[in-house]
């Protein structure tokens, strides 16, 4: 099984390093990250996978400069980002990283155009007009660019967003849930999209999802549990990814019974380490 670090130091995009997350304090805190070593390839679109409550946003949130980590380290194309003051944290995030979200966030008064074109406004960058062409046309909205988003579908809406993430030429693409509200055959569009974007112009894109046929779309697969990464799969399919998913949720459910086997009746099981059990059997 391939290391989850690459310890060479080269080609990924981004990394991080013994990255802790805790919400709250005393016993009602959470760990939501419970020491996350990993890379991120430059050149690649991976998708994180895990069960709800795994820490799936919270370590894109943190990778993205969105959350502070209560412990460790996160690079971005060379950058320490811990390290950062918040003013050169928000141009990072304007500049150097691109971003869709499950809800496709267009302002409704603003045309397609208009709404890819934002995040260089509000950044006061310049506009490579032959770059926006070429992301235009491979969304495929020339024809709508003068539409505004209660004129377009759910599918061509998160396109645009999908192009506004793109149009400043980002060192990374975050993309949460960016299939959640969307039918399969658009759900297809964006996810050929952003697979495209990866193989023909050269991006970087990290994506959460909870759908293995979303996963498929990705080079490689991470998935976490209780906020720890255990496993990985390389050019998953959608059968490869239900595969590792039934053995996270074996795994969970093997520790579960021995857990209670152990517990005195009538105690419930905590559900916790099980998945961890996964890094083993997930297939690569
Ligand atoms: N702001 C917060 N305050 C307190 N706890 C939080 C906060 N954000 C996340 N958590 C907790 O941290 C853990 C990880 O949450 P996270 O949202 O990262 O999981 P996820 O894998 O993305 O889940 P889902 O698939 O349901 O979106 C959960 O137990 C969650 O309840």
């Amino acid at each position: 099984m391939r290391a989850l670090v690459d310890t060479s130091g080269e080609g990924q995009i981004a990394s991080a390093r013994g990255l802790v997350k805790t919400y709250g304090k005393g016993e009602a805190a959470v760990r939501a990250l419970d020491g996350v070593d990993v890379d991120f390839a430059r050149g690649e679109l991976t998708a994180i996978m895990g069960p709800s409550g795994s820490g799936k946003s919270t370590l894109m949130h943190c990778m993205a400069g969105l959350d502070t980590p209560t412990a460790g380290t996160v690079m971005v194309d060379g950058e320490d980002v811990g390290r950062m003051s918040q003013r050169r944290l928000t141009r990072l995030r304007r500049t150097r990283l691109g971003f869709v979200f499950q809800a496709f966030n267009l302002i409704p008064t603003l045309t397609a155009e208009e709404n890819i074109t934002l995040p260089l406004d509000i950044a006061r960058g310049t506009l490579d007009r032959a770059w926006f062409d070429t992301v235009v046309d491979a969304v495929g909205l020339r024809d709508r660019l003068d539409h505004r988003p209660t004129e377009l579908s759910g599918g061509q809406q998160q396109r645009v967003a999908c192009a506004r993430a793109l149009v400043s030429r980002p060192a990374v693409v975050f993309a949460d849930e960016p299939t959640g509200n969307l039918d399969s055959r658009s759900s297809g569009e964006v996810l050929g999209f952003l697979r495209r974007s990866v193989d023909e112009l050269g991006q970087s894109v990290v994506m959460v999802t909870h759908d293995p046929t979303a996963a498929s779309y990705a080079h490689r697969v991470l998935f976490l549990a209780d906020g720890r990464l255990v496993g990985e799969l390389e050019q998953p399919t959608t059968e490869t990814v239900l595969d590792a998913l039934r053995d996270l949720g074996a795994g969970r459910e093997a520790a579960d019974h021995d857990a209670s086997l152990a517990r005195p009746s009538g105690h419930a099981a905590p559900g916790t380490a099980g998945a961890r059990h996964a890094a083993g059997p997930v297939p690569r």
